[in-house]
C-alpha cells in the first residue's frame, strides 16, 4: 500500500490553452448555452447565462462565431403585469421583451417555455406548473414588488428558478397609504364623498374620531411597519408594534414599543398590519384575537388580505367589536363583488393600491430590471428570494475556488466504482480566514453539481443544489481545518471524501478506505493536488488521466508516445510517487478525450497496475 508522504514532481509539457473550440457544434447549435458549455463558466445560478471567466473579452470578440451568437442570443423577458417604462427601457438594452398582460393560466403555461425570465407583479400566480411547462429554460422570476406570496418558491427551487424581488421601492408608498386609509376612515371620506355624491349633505352622520393620543398597534415592524410608524408619531399617535423578529433598539429610536401581540392587540385603539403572508400569520386575525381586541378598534390593512380571517371580520364589524376598517387587500382579489367587507359601510376600500404611485412604479421597474437584468447575466442578486446572497466582492475572490469546487466533484464521482451508491460527502476547506469570514455557501452547491450532473439529468445551480442533493439522499457536510499564518488567499486547499464506496481506482482511496481527492488554486487557476494518498499536480483544464505505476526510466516517455501518435495533446504531467523505484501515480492532463484503443494500449504498457480516464 502507497504511503501518505508521497512526493510530487511536475512536468510541465505545455502552457495552458483557451479552452476554445471554434469548431465546436455547441457554437453552432443552442448559441445561449453554448458560452457555459465552452467556457466551462461556473454559472453558480444560471447555468446557462453568458458568463466568461478569467478571459480578456477581445479575444473572444474578434471571434466572427461569436460576434454574431452573441447578437444573437438575446434572452426573452416576458412581462405580465404593468411595468414602468424605465425597467422596461433597461431591459429591452439587454433582452427581447415580450409585454402580454392579462394572460390566462393555461396562456401563460404556453408561452413560457419560450421566455428565459417571467417580470409578475402580486396579480399573476406563478404556480408549480408554471415551472414544469417552462421546461428548463425559465431561469429567474421577478417579482416587481415586495409580496412573493403569489410564486410557488418551493416549485422554483425544486426547479433550479431564482427568484427575486423588489423590495424597497415601493415601501414608502405602501405607509402612506396605510396612513391615508388610517385618516380617511377616522374621517369617514370615502363614504361622506360617496353620500355627497348622491345629493346629500350629512353632516351629523359622519362625526370621525380622532387620531391625536390615540394608540396604534403596528403589527410587522419590517420596512413598511417602521415608516407608518415613524409617521403616525408625527400624527401624535403612541406607536406600539409587535413583531418578534424585529430588533427591540430599531423600534425605540422611532419612538414605538415592542410589545406581545395579545397586548399590542387588546391596547390598541388602531391596529395597523404589515406582516407578511407567511402559514404563521395566514388568519391569524380570527374570532379569537378580535375577542381580545378593545371595543371599537379600527383596523388597516395594507399588507396582505389572507392574515385576517374575512368571515371572522365581517361577525365582528356586524356586533361592533370593530368599529371600522380599511382595506386594501383581499383574500381574493380582486374580491366577488357580493363580498360582504367590500360592501359594508363601515369599511373602506382600495383595489390593493399600496404600491400605486408613479414614483414607486417606476422605482419598482428599475430595481426589478437591474436584478433580472444581473441574474441573467449569472450575476448574484442582492434579493434573491430563494438563495444565498453572496456579495459581488465575495464572488469575485471565490471565483476560482467556483471552477475548482465543481471539477473536484466531478473528479470524485468519476472514481467511484459503478453500484456503490454515494451516500455522505464530506467537503474540508483547510484556510488561514476566521471561519465566520469564509462563505462556503456556493462552493458546497458547486461541489454538489460536479457529483450530480455527471450521474443524473438534473441541472444544478446555487438555488437548487440543497434542495436536489436532499431529494436523492445524498448527505453533504461541511468541514473546516483552519491553519496559521496570513490568510492571503480565502482557501488553501479543498478535499472531497467519499466515504463507504468501492473506487474504479484503487489509489483513490485513502489510508481510511474512502475515495480522497485534494485540489488547489494557483495563480488562479485551479489544479488537482492529490489523490488518495499520492500528490499530484495537474492544472484542471482539460481532461484526467490517473496511472498508478511502479516508478522505472521510461515510462512517461512511452504513456506520452502513445497520446501523441493519436494527435491527442497532453497539456500538463505529473508523478506522485512514494519513494524512487516504488508505487507511483502519473497524472495527465489532456485536451481532447482520447479513443478507446489509445487508453487500451496505455492500459497494456507493463508497468501499469491501473488507470482511469477521468472527464471534466
Ligand atoms: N398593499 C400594497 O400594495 C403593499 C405594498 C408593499 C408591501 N405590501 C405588503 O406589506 C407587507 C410588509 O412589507 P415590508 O416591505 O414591510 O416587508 P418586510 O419584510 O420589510 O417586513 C415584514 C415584517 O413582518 C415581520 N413578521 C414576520 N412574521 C410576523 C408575525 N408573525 N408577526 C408580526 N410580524 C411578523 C417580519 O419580521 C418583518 O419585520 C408584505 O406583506 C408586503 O407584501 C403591500
Ligand atoms: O407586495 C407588494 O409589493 C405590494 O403588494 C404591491 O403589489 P403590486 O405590485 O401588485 O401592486
Amino acid at each position: 500500500m502507497a504511503s501518505a508522504s508521497a512526493t510530487a514532481k511536475a512536468i510541465s509539457f505545455s502552457t495552458q490553452s483557451l479552452p476554445l473550440n471554434p469548431k465546436s457544434p455547441l457554437v453552432k447549435s443552442q448559441p445561449f448555452v453554448s458560452f457555459k458549455n465552452l467556457y466551462r463558466s461556473p454559472s453558480p445560478f444560471l447555468g446557462q447565462a453568458l458568463r466568461i471567466p478569467h478571459l480578456p473579452l477581445t479575444s473572444l470578440s474578434q471571434h466572427p462565431d461569436l460576434q454574431i451568437r452573441a447578437v444573437d442570443s438575446k434572452p426573452t423577458v416576458l412581462v405580465a403585469e404593468k411595468l414602468g417604462q424605465a425597467g422596461l427601457d433597461l431591459l429591452r438594452s439587454f433582452a427581447n421583451v415580450d409585454c402580454s398582460y392579462n394572460l390566462s393560466p393555461e396562456e401563460l403555461c404556453s408561452k413560457i417555455s419560450l421566455c428565459d425570465a417571467l417580470i409578475v407583479r402580486s396579480g399573476t400566480k406563478v404556480t408549480k406548473e408554471v415551472f414544469e411547462a417552462a421546461r428548463g429554460r425559465l431561469k429567474v422570476v421577478g417579482r416587481a414588488g415586495v409580496g412573493i406570496d403569489n410564486v410557488d418558491l418551493q416549485a422554483a427551487t425544486e426547479y433550479g428558478c431564482l427568484v427575486v424581488n423588489a423590495p424597497t421601492a415601493n415601501t414608502v408608498a405602501a405607509a402612506e397609504h396605510a396612513i391615508a386609509m388610517l385618516a380617511a376612515m377616522a374621517r369617514n371620506v370615502a363614504q361622506a364623498d360617496a353620500s355627497m355624491k348622491a345629493g346629500k349633505w350629512q353632516r351629523n352622520k359622519y362625526v370621525g374620531v380622532s387620531l391625536v393620543g390615540k394608540t396604534l398597534a403596528v403589527m410587522g415592524f419590517g420596512k413598511v411597519g417602521s415608516e407608518v410608524a415613524r409617521r403616525a408619531k408625527g400624527l401624535g399617535m403612541h406607536v406600539i408594534a409587535h413583531d418578534p423578529y424585529a430588533p427591540a433598539d430599531r423600534a425605540r429610536a422611532i419612538g414605538a414599543e415592542l410589545v406581545s401581540f395579545d397586548e399590542a392587540i387588546s391596547t390598541a385603539d388602531f391596529i395597523s398590519l404589515h406582516m407578511p403572508l407567511t402559514p404563521t400569520t395566514s388568519k391569524v386575525f380570527n374570532d379569537a384575537s378580535f375577542a381580545k381586541m378593545k371595543k371599537g378598534v379600527r383596523i388597516i390593512n395594507v399588507a396582505r388580505g389572507g392574515v385576517i380571517d374575512e368571515d371572522a371580520l365581517v361577525r365582528a364589524l356586524d356586533s361592533g367589536l370593530v368599529a371600522q376598517a380599511a382595506l386594501d387587500v383581499f383574500t381574493e382579489e380582486p374580491p366577488p363583488k357580493d363580498n360582504k367587507l367590500v360592501q359594508h359601510e363601515n369599511v373602506t376600500v382600495t383595489p390593493h393600491l399600496g404600491a400605486s404611485t408613479v414614483e414607486a412604479q417606476e422605482g419598482v421597474a428599475i430595481e426589478i430590471a437591474e436584478a433580472v437584468v444581473g441574474a441573467l447575466k449569472g450575476e448574484l442578486a442582492a434579493t434573491a428570494v430563494n438563495a444565498p446572497m453572496v456579495p459581488a466582492e465575495v464572488l469575485s475572490e471565490l471565483a476560482p475556488y467556483v471552477v475548482l469546487a465543481e471539477k473536484l466533484g466531478r473528479l470524485a464521482v468519476q472514481l467511484v466504482a459503478g453500484g456503490s451508491g454515494i451516500q455522505g460527502v464530506k467537503v474540508v476547506y483547510t484556510s488561514a480566514r476566521d471561519p465566520d469570514d469564509l462563505d462556503t455557501r456556493l462552493l458546497r452547491a458547486m461541489v454538489t453539481k460536479g457529483i450530480l450532473e455527471p450521474i443524473s439529468s438534473v441541472f444544478i445551480n446555487l438555488v437548487n443544489a440543497d434542495f436536489t442533493a436532499k431529494k436523492r439522499g445524498l448527505r453533504i457536510s461541511e468541514e473546516r481545518v483552519i491553519l496559521n499564518g496570513s490568510p492571503e488567499s480565502p482557501i488553501e486547499s479543498i478535499q472531497i471524501h467519499m466515504a463507504n464506496v468501492e473506487s474504479k481506482f484503487a489509489s483513490a482511496l485513502s489510508e481510511s478506505g474512502e475515495i480522497r481527492v485534494e485540489g488547489r488554486v494557483k495563480d488562479g487557476i485551479p489544479h488537482f493536488t492529490r489523490v488518495g494518498p499520492f500528490s499530484v499536480d495537474v492544472s484542471l483544464e482539460g481532461n484526467v488521466i490517473l496511472c498508478r505505476q511502479y516508478d522505472q526510466p521510461g515510462l512517461i516517455g512511452r504513456v506520452g508516445n502513445i497520446l501523441a501518435e493519436q494527435n491527442v495533446n497532453v497539456n500538463f504531467m505529473s508523478v506522485g510517487r512514494t519513494a524512487p523505484g516504488k508505487q507511483a501515480i502519473m497524472a495527465i492532463g489532456v485536451d481532447e478525450e482520447p479513443e478507446k484503443e489509445t487508453l487500451k494500449n496505455i492500459g497494456e504498457v507493463p508497468a501499469i497496475e491501473e488507470f482511469v480516464f477521468l472527464k471534466l
